[in-house]
């Protein structure tokens, strides 16, 4: 008897472990809805996880790291257990909260909390692509009052914060185009960026304070005005033109504007591209918050010519066949054309991405098409020139910390009456050994604006005197047209005379 009561106390075991098991998941299930339902009757709090990567993507959510900069600078100084993260170069560290650490933070008056947690996978998946697999996550804790204004009001608040921190601490990028083949040997340009460290600012910037001054505001300007080229129906960016003799810092201007916005730069290499696809190709892989340079604009390519119409008396057709032949190679290398460029500033391509400014630079702004340039194409023309007193002024401050100095007098009277550039001013101002004071360097450029002042004094005499001797030997030309136009009136006369006779 004992044996068959042990008999079914050990079958019913068994089926119980079966249903046990079989039932385990939908059990808990069921269980733990019924038990968050029974809490959220009691409990007067709202829970939101955030979690650091998407289940169905490799990708880390935007939100996850936008709260962690938020947290980051809000309140790691109130989490007494913080994780450090090296960052920029390694050379510095931002804190951030440590797992299952909380933090309070108050927004509007309301209270929030936040924890940052972690779970750890019983069964590591096959396709694990962390090596620890922990699944990190944001909790936020709210009272239930509050819940449609930290839904609305305090995450969008939390995003956008995260957002601007991001823009103000990330690493400013150089990009420029290039060539590269892929692993079927298929040819493509595409970007390659550096780290974008240079120290020109508007304050070292060596120019016209009037001219800055209006440069400035147009940029800050431009950066606050999202709203307002939305309003007035605009793709929200900006066009400038800078044009100006090499070494009057046309470059340092857009270092300083990227410097000013902490905006990157995309060094656009016209030739590089190959054709107007590749031209929109590129313009998409662009980021917001960017400057795109054309520099040398007028050299890029021959966008020039492409509009004139042929004149008569073009040699075009009598050209030598080889040389032709080797004009037409050269323009192949890349296929783009002024209206393809036109697109790219004002195209319906263009408006992808916003917040951004297109600049050119020129040396020789006669040369471009006016299409090119007109208002509306390039909103601002920017003239770089030679230095003038108060460009010299900037130079003298930021290369030997100099307000005023006795030999200032003479300088800006030298600098009224012969053309430097910028460059060569501060080329002359720089210290070249430990004994060069000051005076030494003031005196150096006084000696070089001496040497350029002769040398254009030189070269405006040649032309004069080139000028002169054109007029002479027009003078002596036409003085022996007219003795042979009277000598043959006189042989016209004598033959008439002699055939009367
Ligand atoms: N206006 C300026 N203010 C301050 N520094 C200047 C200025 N112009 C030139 N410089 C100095 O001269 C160097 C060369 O200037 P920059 O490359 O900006 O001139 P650029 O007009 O772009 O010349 P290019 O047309 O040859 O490219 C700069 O590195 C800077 O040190």
């Amino acid at each position: 008897m004992m044996g068959d009561v042990s008999m079914v106390f050990a079958a019913g075991m068994f089926i119980w472990a079966i249903f046990g098991q079989w039932f385990q998941h939908q059990f808990r299930g069921h269980v733990e809805m019924y038990a968050y339902k029974l809490i959220g009757y009691v409990y007067p709090y709202v829970q939101i996880n955030f979690h650091e990567y998407h289940a169905e993507y490799f990708e880390r959510s935007k939100a996850y790291a936008a709260i962690e900069r938020y947290l980051s600078t809000n309140s790691s100084n109130r989490a007494k257990r913080l994780k450090a993260n090296v960052v920029k170069d390694s050379e510095s560290v931002v804190l951030s909260m440590d797992d299952h650490e909380e933090v309070t933070d108050e927004f509007n008056g309301v209270k929030i909390w936040w924890t940052s947690s972690k779970t750890i996978p019983q069964m590591r998946s096959f396709f694990s692509f962390r090596d620890d697999d922990e699944r990190r996550f944001y909790r936020l804790t709210c009272h239930r009052k509050h819940r449609d204004f930290v839904t609305n009001v305090y995450l969008k608040h939390v995003l956008d914060e995260g957002k601007a921190i991001a823009i103000r601490t990330r690493q400013r990028k150089l990009y420029t185009n290039n060539k590269s083949a892929d692993w079927r040997g298929y040819k493509k340009t595409i970007w390659s960026h550096i780290v974008f460290e240079h120290p020109s600012t508007f304050d070292t910037l060596a120019m016209d304070p009037k001219k800055k001054k209006d440069v400035l505001e147009d940029l800050m300007m431009f950066s606050k005005s999202k709203d307002y080229y939305k309003k007035v129906g605009k793709s929200w960016k900006r066009g400038y033109l800078l044009y100006g003799p090499p070494g009057t810092g046309k470059s340092s201007m857009i270092a300083a504007m990227s410097n000013l916005l902490e905006y990157d730069i995309y060094d656009l290499e016209l030739a590089s591209a190959s054709d107007n696809t590749d031209l929109r190709k590129l313009l998409i892989e662009t980021s917001s918050k960017s400057i795109i340079v054309i520099e040398d604009i007028d050299c890029s390519l021959d966008l020039t010519g492409q509009r004139k119409e042929k004149k008569e008396g073009d040699k075009e057709d009598e050209k030598d066949p080889v040389k032709k032949m080797e004009e037409e190679k050269k323009k192949k290398g890349s296929e783009v054309t002024l209206s393809g460029l036109l697109n790219f500033i004002d195209g319906l391509w263009s408006a992808c991405g916003s917040e951004r400014l297109i600049v050119f630079t020129t040396n020789h702004l006669e040369k471009l098409d006016p299409a090119l340039i007109r208002r509306g194409r390039m909103d601002k023309h920017i003239e770089m020139s030679y230095c003038c007193f108060e460009t010299f002024k900037v130079l003298a401050k930021n290369y030997l910390d100099l307000e005023s100095h006795e030999l200032f007098e003479t300088i800006d009277r030298m600098l009224g009456e012969t053309k430097m550039t910028p460059a060569d001013v501060a080329e002359n101002l720089m210290p070249k050994s430990y004994e060069d004071d000051a005076g030494v360097c003031l005196k150096k450029l006084i000696m070089s604006l001496e040497d350029e002042n002769e040398k254009e004094a030189a070269r405006l005499k040649a032309l004069e005197d080139d000028k002169i001797k054109a007029s002479e030997e027009e003078g002596k030309k036409k003085k022996e047209d007219d003795v042979k136009l009277a000598n043959n009136v006189i042989d016209a006369k004598e033959n008439d005379v002699t055939t009367n006779k």
